[in-house]
């Protein structure tokens, strides 16, 4: 019951929000919780005529209300205007929010102490501005296409970190009594065609791959689930009764609500009757008919949709509302009060953290006192229009701190490259040359005869209702944008000192500039949002060693990844099981940068591997809970190792555990996330990462069986410093 004591004290006020991060963590201990607000769900639903309860569970219409997406209040039983407001990284449209950092950069961290402190912070804002459901987290675009539009509203292709950083964002905003939503449900992996193209997959990738964080959102007891825009299988998702009654609500044991993306709906009955709760935005938004509201209380009437089922929509969604307290001194609805708080700290903890150091040539950072730098790049600056010029972030200039579409926020403040750059050097009596243009033409006078070279790139992408220089949402390729190769060569030229500090929303190749000489380092910085010169300098003059690590591969060419945007009406994931580093290590594929690969400004020694295990091999068992079987989260092995920091600064390290299903499995790939944690050690001193794992992570989906099962044999058990630097090897028996 942890989640509804520690929601009533979280009512009192925002103040208490962020103090009590620690007693929030247990917060998705609350299973028990669900039958006692379905206790109070039925209990208002006795009062309720048909016409609410059609109220309950359709939109009032985009604009129509001081949300996104906002239902009517029904006074009789207290029940407010609801307000479902986007998003990912904070309050959209909101006047004086936080603008976190995009969910890859807190991926990019591997950090769960900071993703979690991110969720409970993003929790207070939407409370305290008086939204009832926040329009994140996301794990669907997943990532299988690097150059997906929307990849960075998520943690990641890794289904493992991102449904652990599911978990720890829902857990933190619901810990504030805010509904989470996970998002997009599911397969809608680009942003071309979203709303039109069939997503075909097969039964096994369906729950290894894509399904599997959701598994994490629904086992921490996410309030909703939003129904993508694309077909599954051949069927609308929003339409689709195998994956929102059949995996959704009967094989996870969801509780909460499916509501429709923005107009994701496409007839009055079928979504009804497969599964969907909550049609938004409810109006004819975007030249769509309305098709809940009037058109569903004449299918009740008529009986194609049954009373049963219109009870079984209000009550999901009444049932969420009380889960979370918002019956009780909820604030009221005003997306201009001022939440901020404290809560940059967590935006500079998250930019800087997730900062991958990709290469760092004769140590020429840390950055020393340089008497002379050069900064260039129109990113190294903030959009000379202004922070905010370009609604929903829907333009590339400037320095970039996250991607464009719905989810995004405004940012309060911004601090540029050049802005902390400047104040740093101020102190150090550095002299800058600024040149905030990316044409080559100046480049030499403003890189020769400086100590070093900074140079700005990026590569940004969206969604796909704006178009930024003529990039619809998905990128048209990996190259960085405004000739950003051409810009480092000629820099590079100029000074052999060249540090490249690359802004980007997914991987970009990275050959042309590798092959410069001149090119000393390369500092993969992100999103990270209003805080991107702060957490940069932090890093690049070693206030902190970059400990960072590649949520994603980053391939030499484009084609080496094997999945792209499809152009026509299906998508058939051929490729199955095997995306990202999957993909490499399956066909042997040397990446550039591996998937989980980062440097730092210190070494780290792994040793002493130890694996306790009491796994036994057969199918899950046990009662549905949410998130499945129960027996899939019970712990069946545990894994440890100890590493030491050998250098002599501080540092951190992220030690990964892969593992390897035995051949008596099907085909798999080679290795698989299951484990990680990040240990911050003092020179010469040691730490012991714990894995633990649960039986769902040394299961693989028996499509005969329809269940997960414990293949019997010996595991292979790795824990390397990334996917490709593995220092420790064992082996995981089961009979
Ligand atoms: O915001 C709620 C969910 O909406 C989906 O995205 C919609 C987005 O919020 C909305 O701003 C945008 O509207 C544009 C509209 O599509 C376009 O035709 C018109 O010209 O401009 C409008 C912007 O002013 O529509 C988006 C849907 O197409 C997201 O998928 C979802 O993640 C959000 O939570």
């Amino acid at each position: 019951m942890h989640l509804r004591i520690f929601a009533v004290l979280a009512a009192t006020s925002l103040a208490w929000a962020e103090t009590s991060e620690k007693q929030a963590r247990q917060a998705g201990s609350g299973f028990a919780a669900w039958d006692a607000a379905y206790s109070q769900a039925s209990t208002a639903l006795s009062k309720l005529s048909q016409q609410d309860k059609v109220n309950i569970v359709t939109g009032v219409g985009w604009n129509k209300g001081p949300c996104v997406g906002n239902t009517p209040a029904i006074a009789s039983i207290g029940y407010p205007q609801l307000c479902l407001q986007d998003g990912p990284l904070g309050i959209r449209f909101g006047g004086s929010v936080t603008a976190f950092t995009p969910g890859i950069q807190a991926a990019s961290t591997w950090d769960v102490e900071l993703i979690r402190q991110r969720g409970v912070y993003l929790g207070a804002e939407a409370r305290g501005v008086g939204v009832h459901v926040l329009l994140g987290p996301v794990a669907g675009a997943l990532g299988k296409i690097p150059n997906g539009g929307r990849n960075w509203e998520g943690f990641g292709p890794d289904p493992y970190l991102t449904g652990i950083a599911m978990s720890e964002t829902i857990e933190g905003i619901q810990s504030n009594g805010v509904q989470a939503c996970a998002k997009h449900f599911i397969l809608n992996e680009q942003e071309t065609n979203r709303e039109t193209i069939s997503s075909v997959v097969d039964d096994r990738t369906m729950h290894e791959l894509y399904l599997f964080p959701f598994a994490d959102a629904v086992h921490s007891n996410v309030a909703s689930v939003m129904c993508s825009y694309n077909k599954v299988n051949g069927t609308w998702a929003c339409e689709n009764d195998k994956i929102q009654n059949g995996l959704l609500k009967k094989e996870l044991g969801f509780k909460g609500y499916v509501m429709s993306d923005w107009n994701a709906q496409h007839t009055t009955n079928g979504a009804a009757n497969s599964g969907m709760d909550m049609t938004m935005p409810g109006s004819d938004f975007n030249g769509k008919t309305i098709l809940w509201g009037p058109q569903l209380n004449t299918a009740v009437n008529n009986g194609q949709v049954s009373k049963a089922r219109l009870d079984d929509m209000a009550k999901r969604i009444l049932a969420s509302w009380y889960l979370l307290e918002q019956n009780s001194g909820y604030p009221a609805t005003n997306l201009k009060t001022n939440v901020q708080g404290n809560h940059k700290e967590n935006v500079r903890a998250v930019a800087r953290d997730g900062i991958v150091l990709l290469k760092n040539d004769d140590n020429i950072l840390p950055l020393k006192k340089p008497s002379k730098l050069a900064v260039i790049g129109s990113s190294s600056v903030v959009n000379p229009a202004g922070r905010n010029a370009c609604t929903d972030r829907g333009c590339n200039t400037g320095a970039l701190g996250m991607g464009w579409g719905s989810g995004t926020a405004d940012y309060p403040y911004f601090v540029a490259p050049y802005d902390a750059l400047k104040t740093r050097a101020q102190s150090d009596g550095t002299t800058i040359n600024l040149l905030s243009s990316d044409s080559t033409s100046g480049v030499a006078n403003a890189a020769s005869g400086a100590d070093a070279a900074l140079v700005f790139i990026t590569a940004d992408s969206g969604e796909g209702y704006i178009t930024v220089e003529g990039v619809t949402g998905d990128r048209p390729n990996l190259d960085p944008w405004h000739n950003g190769n051409q810009l480092v060569q000629a820099v590079a030229q100029a000074n052999k000192n060249t540090i490249v500090v690359v802004h980007s929303t997914g991987p970009i190749i990275l050959e042309t500039i590798l092959a410069q000489p001149g090119v000393k380092a390369v500092v993969w910085a992100g999103l990270p949002s209003q805080e991107n010169g702060n957490a940069l300098v932090d890093v690049l003059y070693g206030l902190v060693s970059p400990s960072g690590k590649l949520p994603y591969t980053i391939a030499k060419s484009e084609s080496d990844y094997g999945t792209a945007v499809q152009r026509g009406g299906t998508d058939l994931f051929t490729e199955g099981l095997f995306i990202d580093y999957r993909h490499f290590d399956k066909n042997g594929i040397a990446p550039r940068y591996e998937f989980g690969f980062g440097l730092s400004y210190t070494n780290f020694t792994y040793s002493s591997l130890s694996i306790t295990s009491t796994a036994s091999s057969g199918p899950a068992s046990g009662d549905t809970i949410p998130g499945g079987r129960s027996d899939l989260w019970e712990t069946v092995a545990t894994v440890t190792a100890v590493v030491k920091n050998t250098g002599d600064v501080q540092g951190a390290e992220v030690p990964q555990l892969y593992i390897s299903l035995p051949s008596s499995a099907p085909s798999s790939p080679p290795k698989q996330l299951r484990g990680f944690a990040k240990l911050k050690l003092a020179p010469g001193e040691s730490n012991t990462a714990t894995f633990i794992l649960r039986r769902r992570d040394l299961s693989y989906w028996d499509t005969g069986r329809q269940n997960w099962v414990v293949p019997s044999g010996s595991f292979g058990v790795v824990v390397g410093a990334s996917s490709r630097d593995l220092r420790l090897n064992g082996k995981l028996d089961v009979d």
